[in-house]
């Protein structure tokens, strides 16, 4: 019984109530019951026992090290988004020995010790009066005392400042906690540095720094000892400790890397703390070769941190037994395991344990210890100046921010601290001894200004933005040794993923030189193609230009051709014999000029058939003269050559031919073929025109001709020749097959008569029998002369011929045109008279055969014709003399 009743002993960080709250009892005396029963029921309750074994059973933590709260944070965690002002604690060093807190094991207590043997130096006098009067109350006196509110402080001079008037009690408020010397590190860490853990595994970038004097306890609150593990420890601890309710760390990585700055004579150095560190250099903020190790638990953590502490240069003052000589850094890192994380969420935790200012009398320091105590007091003023600044720019923001942070390493790497573009907390570690109070005073009068420092409400936005950049400056140059410490699966990933990149670098280096260049050459082409292009244009022009000329001229031609035909017709009408040939609504054939020359001219093409020579040939010459009437219909039979038949040659030298109808027609199945002839002659014709008539009528035999080597296989010949003369009659039936002319008969038609108005020859074929007929119808004018001249005529029909072999122009061909001009005056045509015709033709008989034989024929005819012609004309002429003297009236 007198076991349970009596307590454990008590922690000294743990209070528990050995007697919880009971509700007391209502005294009888003063209580009424309400009724019997209930005061019976009350009665008959059954007493509670005192539940003094589950008090009992609770576990009390017997260290520090393991209290930690693991179940809920802490409450005062929101106080990070209450005040945006810089966050600056207080931590007063215990005063009483060591023992008296029940631990005397620590180096920290040995250094106490040390230390009080060293710091402060005394004169001798008054050290020996001192301790004469009352020396152990003179060395633990304090000269701080907390105030009330645990944020503020009254530090009040030693008793030997007290005779000077400048020397008063100073209070100093404002500070987010004060620490007194009996706080443990689990009280500092739950409400300083928790709030910095959470605030950082939520993403944010923070930094607490320890500023205080030689051997204040920095170092001590920083790292702590085994027995009491200083907040880098226990915020490991927290870190890699998940609390429940707040979900898991466990997509996040970190990394840690220690460092420290010191002094190399009066130069700065960076030492990597970690085991493979070395030597680094700085360029502004970035650290490059730093090692960020990667860490897996605060054990690792810790374990790393010690041997970095064992590293750490640091040497025994008269402050302090294990001074540090260095301004010591940790940074941990976190980093999302998922890249698109990474980028937008890496934070980093830093902790700064500065080298505690010193002063030169107390240290005692000479030669390299001299040096680096001002190095350090240096850094210590720099960082003081640079947060001074950073006050004075807020209060002012007309006064510039001063780059104070140039002036050391360690401000360089905290420079987005000390702009005030991170968030950071500051504790401040004092000893409260007499000895230690201008030390103290001068702490708390150089940063309790610092309190007033206020951070931009955008920190959070801009400490990502800080963090990417802390991210990627840090994790180029320093990704190989990070790697080289630690294979991470994120760093062989990010190895890797650089190497692809080089990779393809490499790859594509070959292609992009290709594609450059056929960029070059095709800019190269199309500037060429425009070129071209533009020339191509220009020629267009010119020759649309050429076109317009040509048009212009031919134009001007086809003017300068009418104006002369125009001349032609007015100088030569007379001469042009005016051909149309036309086929009407009655089938009566009216021929044009043109078109008997093309169809000559078509024609011609065919004499070389072989059967020309075998075919019969009927000519049809009609020749009708009429002044008045125009049109001469002719209805007669198609001529039809024979195949030795000559052409027939009209000539009127001395009549006026008036026109010349020829027509030329085909008919029969025997392949007959025809050709008409008329011929309208004008009394007052020139006889140059009667020559003109000639050579049509010449060509227009050869046409008939030509047509026959195709359609004619007869050996008859049959002409009819129709001369008629009429003055007075304007038309001229040509109707029947008169005559019958020999075959090989040579058809010669002159008419001489000046008088004779017209003359019809035709020339057809007819019947299936392939018989030749040749009808000869002259009708004669009574005012006819003759055939007195026959002779004479004949005579000249035979020099016609001859003209007709020699003078058959070439323009046989060309074509005749219709052109009958109205109101010229039509020549009179003058016949001669067929009986002076023949008469010439029988006197000049032999003659003329012979002329003819002497006379080589032109023309389209050969030398193996001519001999066929001679022929022809030959016996023309005998059957014209057997007409002659079958018909003896002519
Ligand atoms: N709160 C504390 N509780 C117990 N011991 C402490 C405390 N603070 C400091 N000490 C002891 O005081 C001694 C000096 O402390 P510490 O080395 O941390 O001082 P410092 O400020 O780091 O000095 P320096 O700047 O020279 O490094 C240590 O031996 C340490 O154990």
């Amino acid at each position: 019984m007198d076991n349970v009743l009596s307590p454990p002993p008590c922690p000294n960080t743990v209070t528990v109530r050995r007697n919880p709250h009971r509700k007391a009892r209502p005294t009888p005396s003063t209580t009424k019951p309400p009724s019997d029963t209930s005061s019976a029921s009350s009665c008959n309750l059954p007493q509670i026992p005192f539940p003094i074994q589950d008090i009992l059973s609770i576990e009390i933590p017997q260290s520090e090290t393991t209290t930690i709260s693991d179940s809920q944070p802490p409450s005062f965690s929101s106080d990070d988004s209450e005040s945006e002002n810089l966050k600056v604690y207080l931590r007063i060093r215990p005063l009483v020995p060591p023992t008296a807190r029940g631990s005397t094991k620590f180096p920290a207590d040995q250094s106490t010790r040390s230390r009080a043997k060293n710091v402060w130096p005394q004169n001798p006098a008054k050290k020996n009066t001192v301790k004469e009067k009352n020396p152990t109350k003179k060395a633990y006196e304090s000269c701080i005392k907390v105030g009330d509110d645990s944020c503020s402080v009254t530090l009040s001079p030693p008793a030997a400042l007290q005779d000077s008037k400048r020397s008063k009690s100073e209070v100093y408020e404002g500070f987010s906690h004060v620490f007194s010397a009996d706080s443990t590190q689990i009280e500092v860490y739950e409400r300083m540095v928790n709030p910095l853990v959470e605030g950082f595994l939520k993403g944010k970038s923070l930094m607490l720094a320890a500023l205080g004097s030689t051997g204040s306890g920095k170092t001590h609150t920083m790292f702590g000892s085994p027995r009491e593990r200083g907040m880098v420890p226990l915020a490991l601890q927290r870190i890699f400790k998940p609390i429940k309710g707040c979900g898991s760390e466990s997509s996040r990585k970190f990394f840690l890397s220690v460092f420290e700055v010191y002094a190399d004579g009066k130069a700065e150095r960076i030492c990597d703390l970690c085991p493979d560190g070395t030597d680094l250099r700085v360029q502004q903020s970035p650290i490059k070769g730093i090692q960020e190790v990667l860490i897996h638990d605060a054990a690792e953590a810790e374990s790393l941190i010690g041997r970095a502490m064992l590293k750490r240069s640091t040497a025994a003052t008269n402050a302090n037994s294990q001074s540090s000589r260095s301004q010591c850094i940790i940074n941990i890192s976190s980093v999302a395991e998922k890249e698109k994380d990474v980028q937008s969420n890496c934070a980093v935790l830093t902790f700064v344990d500065l080298a505690g200012a010193e002063r030169e009398k107390r240290t005692g320091n000479q030669g390299a210890r001299l040096l680096e105590s001002n190095f350090i007091n240096n850094t210590s003023l720099v960082f003081g100046l640079c947060l001074r600044s950073l006050l004075e720019h807020q209060k002012n923001p007309k006064k510039p921010l001063q780059k104070h942070f140039q002036n050391s390493l360690l401000t360089r790497h905290l420079r987005d601290y000390l702009e005030g573009k991170k968030r950071m907390t500051l504790i401040l570690t004092v000893k409260p001894g007499e000895e230690d109070y201008l030390d103290t005073s001068y702490l708390l009068r150089q940063a309790s200004p610092y309190m007033k420092i206020k951070f931009a409400k955008v920190e959070d936005e801009s400490s990502l933005h800080c963090n990417k950049r802390h991210f990627q400056t840090l994790s180029r140059p320093e990704q190989p040794k990070r790697m080289k410490v630690s294979r991470t699966d994120a760093c062989k990933k990010e190895e890797k993923d650089v190497g692809d990149e080089n990779q393809h670098c490499k790859e594509d280096a070959p292609q992009r030189r290709n594609y450059q260049i056929m960029q070059n050459f095709a800019k190269a082409l199309l500037n060429v193609l425009k070129e071209y292009k533009e020339k191509l244009k220009v020629a267009e022009t010119e020759i649309l230009n050429l076109r317009g000329n040509l048009s212009y001229e031919k134009t001007r031609s086809l003017g300068l051709e009418k104006e002369l035909d125009n001349l032609k017709s007015c100088c030569t009408c007379s001469k042009e014999e005016q051909i149309s040939y036309s086929v009407d609504e009655d089938n009566n054939p009216r021929y044009s000029k043109a078109e008997v020359g093309n169809t000559s001219s078509s024609s011609a093409e065919n004499l070389d058939c072989p059967k020309y020579f075998q075919n019969e040939l009927d000519i049809a010459v009609v020749e009708y003269t009429n002044q008045k009437h125009e049109s001469f219909p002719v209805n007669g039979n198609i001529n039809t050559f024979s195949e030795q038949s000559d052409c027939v040659v009209v000539e009127d030298d001395k009549l006026n031919t008036e026109a010349t109808e020829i027509g030329v027609s085909s008919s029969g199945d025997d392949n007959s073929s025809s050709i008409d002839q008329v011929q309208q002659l004008n009394e007052n014709d020139e006889d140059n025109k009667s020559t003109y008539s000639k050579d049509e009528v010449d060509n227009t035999s050869s046409i008939s001709a030509e047509n026959l080597d195709c359609h004619s296989n007869q050996n008859e010949l049959d002409i009819a020749v129709v001369e008629y003369t009429n003055q007075k009659h304007g038309s001229f039936p040509v109707n029947g097959n008169v005559n019958e002319v020999s075959e090989e008969s040579d058809c010669v038609v002159e008419d001489g008569n000046p008088k004779t108005e017209a003359t019809e020859i035709g020339i057809s074929s007819s019947g299936d029998d392939n018989s030749l007929s040749i009808d000869l119808v002259q009708q004669l004018n009574e005012n006819d002369e003759d055939a007195k001249d026959l002779s004479a005529s004949l005579k000249e029909l035979m020099g016609t011929q001859e003209c007709d072999t020699a003078n058959v122009p070439h323009s046989a061909t060309i074509p005749i045109t219709t052109c009958k001009p109205p109101d010229i005056e039509k020549p009179k045509r003058r016949l001669l008279p067929a009986s002076s015709v023949l008469l010439r033709n029988v006197s000049t008989l032999d003659v003329d055969d012979d002329v003819a034989t002497q006379q080589k024929p032109k023309g389209n005819r050969g030398g193996k014709k001519s001999a066929v012609e001679e022929r022809q004309r030959t016996q023309g002429s005998i059957s014209l003399l057997r007409l002659l003297q079958r018909n003896p009236h002519l």
